[in-house]
């Protein structure tokens, strides 16, 4: 078959008790199963993967998602139905399934592996990568019950991404609370789409309409749109929208003074977001200071944080108003074109926005030895779709086109934004001015 996953009208019906003892003894005698409540938790489903496609899914709590996903690994028998995968599937379901927790982290690999089918020997040659790949340093050598579920995350991915699957399986509601790790995560499932299928259940639709080819959104049990990943989770945002909003529409005259806009950076509709749920809270995790960084090593970001305007340090920055991007450095000798930048990036790693200190001063400004500089970027920032994200920082210099990086930190800064009315595109910039007349 040319299919890597066939899922044939599979429904999914589970027995309701409210008692543990009436749900013990309709297991044991047949005749009162029939008289528990049933719930029918999928219906019906069909879809079809072919090799090297992604499907994602997606569908509000309850959906049924997790029960496809445990369905289509052979974890959860369907009620009718029938279900056909090609090759090895690897999944990211349950957090710490298949794992002892008695055993270290080095011997849940070896186990795991042997779940996959990995022999010993396969096992051997590539434990190494699944280690660096989990990056949780001595932890790998610690019975897995002291790990946090961050850890657990981490090792269990980095087993699946070393176990030659052909079809990977994952609820990205596991990888949610590390940033960074979802970053290598997403990175990880991009390059992995050239040689195997996934199926992929996430919250986040801008994730789903990103990595996968096609999708499946799921309303209480049953398929309400399968096709293309774009236009399935367009309509489910809009579906989610319509929910929340209802069919209101915002009149614009009764609500935006056009006057309000007088400042060009001023966003006319800020009140009004402010004011709703939409209001986009961009919540900024401290700087770590052991955070890698590459370069020369002529300059060390010793800290960096945001700042607005009336000088105060932020934990939370709204998006759609202007701040002030701070990096505090030791610069160990003179230089000069000294250049200082930053970019945001969203947790596939793709570059939002960024920029840097040149068009202040083309040729760079000049910094003594042995001194601490603080730089201050100040800019607005735009409205950013719910997701994490992670600020790098450079310090260079030389030219635009021609410079020597003297500190360049990946993931100097991760923020996390819950809210939002950005639903198109990966951010919102403000609408600085509109105008309606009529022409005759
Ligand atoms: N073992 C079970 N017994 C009874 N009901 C169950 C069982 N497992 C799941 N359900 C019910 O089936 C429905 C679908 O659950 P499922 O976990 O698949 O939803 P989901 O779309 O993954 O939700 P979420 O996004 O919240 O994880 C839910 O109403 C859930 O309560």
């Amino acid at each position: 078959m040319d299919e890597a996953l066939i899922v044939r009208n599979v429904s999914k019906k589970f027995q309701l008790h409210n008692e543990p003892l009436k749900r013990l003894v309709s297991l044991l005698v047949p005749v009162f199963r029939a008289k528990a409540q049933v719930f029918n938790a999928l219906k019906d489903v069909s879809v079809e993967l072919r090799a090297g496609e992604t499907l994602g899914i997606v569908g509000r709590n309850g959906a049924g998602k997790s029960t496809l996903l445990q369905i289509i690994c052979g974890t959860l028998r369907p009620s009718a139905g029938s279900v056909q995968v090609r090759g090895r599937v690897a999944a990211l379901l349950e957090l710490g399934a298949g794992f002892n927790t008695d055993f270290t982290g080095r011997e849940n690999i070896y186990l795991n592996a042997a779940i996959y089918g990995l022999s010993r020997r396969e096992v051997d040659a590539r434990v190494d990568a699944i280690i660096a790949f989990a990056e949780i340093g001595d932890f790998i050598d610690r019975p897995v019950r002291v790990y946090s579920s961050g850890m657990f995350v981490r090792l269990a991915f980095s087993i699946i991404a070393h176990v030659d699957a052909d079809v990977l399986v994952i609820d990205e509601a596991l990888a949610v609370g590390d940033a960074l790790f979802s970053q290598k995560c997403m990175r990880f499932l991009d390059d992995f789409k050239k040689r195997g299928s996934i199926v992929f259940v996430s919250h986040d639709s801008g994730a789903v309409s990103q990595l996968c080819d096609k999708a499946l959104w799921l309303h209480q049990g049953e398929v309400m749109l399968e096709g293309g990943a774009k236009q399935v989770t367009e309509a489910y945002l809009e579906f989610l929208y319509s929910e929340t909003q209802g069919d209101k529409v915002v009149d614009c005259n009764e609500t935006i003074a056009y006057e309000q806009a007088v400042e060009a950076w001023h966003d006319p509709r800020d009140q009004l977001l402010k004011n709703s749920k939409y209001r986009n809270d961009i919540e900024i995790y401290p700087f770590d200071t052991t955070v890698s960084s590459f370069g020369t090593g002529l300059v060390q970001v010793v800290d960096s944080c945001f700042r607005d305007e009336q000088n105060r340090k932020l934990s939370v920055v709204l998006g759609g108003s202007i701040v002030e991007l701070e990096v505090v450095m030791n610069v160990q000798s003179e230089l000069s074109n000294f250049i200082v930048g930053f970019l945001v990036k969203d947790k596939r790693g793709q570059v939002l926005f960024g920029d840097n200190s040149l068009l202040f001063k083309p040729e760079g400004y000049s910094v003594l030895g042995n001194s601490r500089y603080v730089a201050r970027l100040k800019f607005l920032m735009p409205y950013l779709a719910q997701g994490e994200y992670v600020v790098s920082l450079g310090i260079a210099s030389g030219t635009q086109m021609d410079h020597i990086q003297h500190c360049w930190i990946h993931d100097a800064l991760v923020f996390s934004c819950q809210s939002s009315h950005v639903i198109h595109g990966l951010f919102g910039t403000p609408v600085v001015g509109f105008t309606l007349g009529s022409v005759s």
